[in-house]
């Protein structure tokens, strides 16, 4: 097994630094922690990683300077920084000065490696959204948008891409420009506004800086707006004024508005009409982000995507952790046909992820993608199951003690257990260790 793509993690905390390189193993990325500030600088230039994650502060420098002296070397990689809330504004500057995205402490560790897949996986390979019929009729729909100045609304169920189509609409617009993500669902509702709009010094206690918002980020590029149906009422109203004035005030700001210049994506799976039909959304606002709408299909749907998809992902997952190629038997692309797919491409390549990684060979079955069925299916007899399990209780239990014996360490329960520490690693994912 050929190591995954490397990752500089830049942090200080004797207990974080540690314990994020050994998740970042464990996802089978190859991480290299860096203490200090110079540490950091000397391992990017000496081995160029294919991502970066930096703490704000560091021992001998910010990591803000660290950012800015690798892009100035030109060896800056995709960089994550990881900011407690009331460094939100620095990290909104950075991501404008080129970073790839912030996260606040604490750290969402799952969210992390998602981005960090995405930062490190390869693009489509035609770098087009699928060729069904739908998907071909949405980049039409959105090559033309591109060329508007429009707000532009996508819809669709979870998990469909309409943050990839956003993507590919602002990649057609303005590639150079920022393009700026907002899931409104996922920032507290208190935390909403300012950080969408940025707040003027002395707003509210705490505010001893000016702080620009979002939407100031995302000036002359794309702001994408995911959940739009879950903002609260004042900031609908707020939104509204930006969406037709294409103003907004910060927080605490009280005379000038600010302008904004950029694109403005919406998204949403919510059915936004019935919501505006029971008073939740507001009427003059969908109006207007209403005007270039399309629907983005559910994946049942787009039945010569599944599969193109599938292989996608498929390389892209072996790239990343450096697994050995496998194929799809006939058998699995007919299970994944026969599949409804409630979650979308993102079941698709969760799956597939879990499949490459997890499969005992190079052909991955339809009991590969779909263990659950394996398992839960009463049809394959009381025998036959119970046999499963009591094999399966007794590796987890061998793993448990095993790992106990050698305090934790991987390689020695490896070595304990006669099976490589790929195995080893495989079978503590499937026993949820
Ligand atoms: N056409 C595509 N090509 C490659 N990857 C895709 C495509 N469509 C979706 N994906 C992948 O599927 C996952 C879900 O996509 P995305 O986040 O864009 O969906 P969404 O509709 O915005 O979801 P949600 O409603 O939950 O916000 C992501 O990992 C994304 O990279």
């Amino acid at each position: 097994m050929t190591p995954g793509p490397r990752i500089l993690l830049i942090e200080d905390d004797p207990v974080l630094g540690p314990a994020l390189m050994q998740r970042l193993r464990l996802e089978g990325f190859a991480p290299e922690l860096a203490t200090t500030g110079a540490a950091a600088l000397a391992a990017a230039t000496a081995r160029p990683p294919a991502a970066i994650v930096s703490d704000m502060r560091l021992p001998d420098m910010s990591g803000e300077a660290v950012h800015r002296r690798l892009a100035e070397a030109a060896a800056a990689a995709p960089t994550f920084f990881m900011t407690a809330f009331g460094d939100v504004a620095q990290a909104v500057r950075l991501v404008k000065a080129g970073a790839r995205d912030y996260l606040t402490k604490p750290v969402d560790v799952d969210r992390l490696v998602a981005a960090l897949r995405a930062a490190t996986a390869e693009a489509p390979a035609d770098g087009g959204l699928g060729r069904s019929a739908a998907m071909q009729a949405v980049e039409v729909f959105l090559r033309k948008a591109a060329r508007l100045d429009l707000p532009v609304l996508l819809l669709g169920e979870t998990g469909v891409g309409k943050e990839v189509a956003a993507r590919y609409l602002h990649d057609a617009a303005a590639p150079a420009q920022p393009f700026v993500a907002v899931n409104c669902a996922a920032i507290p509702r208190e935390l909403l506004e300012s950080t969408l709009f940025g707040h003027e010094k002395g707003a509210f206690t705490g505010a001893a800086q000016r702080q620009a918002g979002l939407v100031e980020a995302a000036e002359g590029g794309t702001l994408f707006l995911d959940e739009v149906a879950e903002l609260a009422p004042e900031l609908q109203a707020k939104l509204l004024r930006l969406v037709q004035e294409r103003a907004y005030r910060p927080v605490g700001g009280s005379g000038r508005e600010r302008a904004f210049s950029g694109r403005l994506v919406f998204a949403t799976h919510a059915d936004l009409a019935a919501r505006v039909a029971d008073g939740r959304f507001r009427a003059d606002l969908y109006y207007r982000i209403n005007v270039l709408e399309t629907t983005i299909a559910p994946l049942r749907r787009r039945a010569q995507d599944v599969e193109d998809l599938a292989r996608h992902f498929l390389v892209a997952v072996e790239r990343r952790l450096g697994l050995e190629a496998h194929c799809l038997s006939p058998a699995a692309v007919l299970a994944m046909a026969d599949h409804t797919w409630p979650g979308n491409v993102r079941e698709l390549r969760n799956r597939i992820e879990r499949a490459a990684a997890m499969a005992d060979q190079a052909e991955i079955g339809p009991a590969d993608l779909f263990p659950e069925r394996r398992l839960g299916d009463p049809a394959d007899g009381a025998p036959a199951a119970s046999l499963r399990d009591a094999v399966g209780q007794a590796t987890k239990a061998q793993i448990q003690a095993a790992l106990g014996e050698s305090n934790g360490n991987r390689a020695e329960a490896a070595r304990r257990l006669g099976i490589s520490r790929t195995t080893l690693w495989k079978r503590m994912q499937e026993h949820g260790l």
